[in-house]
């Protein structure tokens, strides 16, 4: 086992008004060094402004926020040895690839000969050593944001910042800048905070994530464990492609449930969970890649009517419907004739289960 890291970032209760509008609400996370997190949600949700804060761009409205120990409030944002990669890369287009690497030093004051080996270096780390002489217009996309990253490492920061780091390339270069960033974070070991509101990119990329919705965080964890272990159906239908799958369930008079007018007898582990939930309105959330379509007497399946179906390459996305509610499948093979009423059956393990009114994780023991 490898020792507990210290913490490299603390934020403590962090909030954030602009006027009347409260858009950060008691944000407390703890970063351990060299940990690459991932702050993931939908426009609005607060998450540039939690970047800005931690920047120093944005002063928080209460709470602290600490750097390797140190409160930095009140610490202006180019002393905070923060290195900040926005979403479009500003580089500078009137200077070289080194020149621009160099920027952040030359500010620091640093001899040339020294300024020299960390550009050096910093363009190593990003795979472009022997571009130095370029001007920006000269590298695609990709290149362009790797050198705006060499130049957040060349000052060596306590903590890297990445704002929407991909969202200026194009889907195919996404995938592979996205690997790169990985790399490189695994190469060079900077503690790394990355806003997004792409939940691949966030689950692929991050050892954790903080899933935020309303200016507050909803959960913070692994990316396994906010996929398997969603802390509220906001989380379980936001992480997942295709989206999961939200079902009211209510009990049915007389034992057993039913979504709509459609009962259900769930399998027995599920069945035991419902009983500890103990709501009279509950959503189930199924995962279309954890569904499979079998008889509709089939033992624990929910009875449902195929409406259309959609090829996807890999896979095929059945829609039907549940007593008048959506849901989807994803399926290997042919998918079942439009029209027909099949069984769906979930994987008991992956069934999750909320509180429809708030939308809370239930039904643990
Ligand atoms: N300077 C400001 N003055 C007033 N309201 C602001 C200011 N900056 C942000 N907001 C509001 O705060 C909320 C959160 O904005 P923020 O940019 O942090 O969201 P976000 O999650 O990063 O969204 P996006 O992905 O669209 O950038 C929004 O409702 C926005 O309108």
């Amino acid at each position: 086992m490898t020792a507990p890291q210290p913490i490299q970032l603390r934020i403590d209760k962090v909030s954030k008004t602009f006027g009347e509008t409260r858009v950060l609400e008691d944000i407390s996370i703890a970063i351990p060094k060299g940990a690459f997190v991932a702050l993931l949600g939908p426009s609005g949700c607060g998450k540039s402004t939690l970047l800005k804060l931690i920047a120093g761009l944005e002063a928080p409205s209460g709470g602290n926020i600490e750097l390797a120990g140190e409160a930095l409030n009140g610490v202006p944002a180019h002393r905070r040895d923060i290195g900040v990669v926005f979403q479009s890369y500003a580089l500078f287009p009137h200077m070289t690839v080194n020149q621009n690497v160099r920027f952040g030093l030359d500010m620091r004051d640093m001899p040339k000969a020294d300024a020299k080996l960390r550009v050096e270096e910093a363009l190593e780390l990003v795979k472009l050593g022997g571009y130095g002489d370029r001007m920006p217009s000269e590298l695609s996309g990709g290149q362009q944001q790797r050198v705006a990253i060499a130049r957040s490492l060349a000052i060596r920061p306590r903590l890297l910042l990445l704002d929407e780091p991909l969202s200026n390339l194009d889907a195919v270069l996404r995938k592979s800048v996205r690997v790169d960033i990985r790399e490189l974070h695994d190469r060079v070991g900077a503690t790394t905070v990355m806003v997004t509101h792409d939940q691949e990119e966030a689950m692929s990329m991050a050892d954790s994530v903080a899933v935020m919705s309303g200016g507050r965080i909803l959960q913070f964890a692994a990316p396994e464990e906010i996929y398997e272990r969603p802390a509220t159906s906001f989380v379980g239908s936001f992480v997942g492609s295709p989206a999961a799958n939200l079902l009211k369930l209510h009990p049915r008079s007389g034992g057993g449930w039913r979504f709509g007018e459609i009962a259900w007898n769930p399998e027995a582990s599920v069945e035991a969970r419902l009983q500890l939930a103990r709501r009279f309105e509950i959503l189930v959330g199924l995962r279309p890649e954890q569904l499979s379509i079998v008889a509709v007497d089939a033992p624990g399946a929910i009875p449902a009517e195929v409406r259309s179906a959609e090829y996807l390459g890999g896979h095929r996305l059945v829609h039907l419907d549940i007593g008048g509610q959506r849901a989807s499948v994803a399926l290997q093979g042919r998918a079942p004739e439009t029209g027909s009423v099949v069984g769906l059956l979930p994987d008991p393990g992956s069934v999750m289960l909320f509180d429809a009114n708030g939308g809370a994780r239930v039904g643990d023991a």
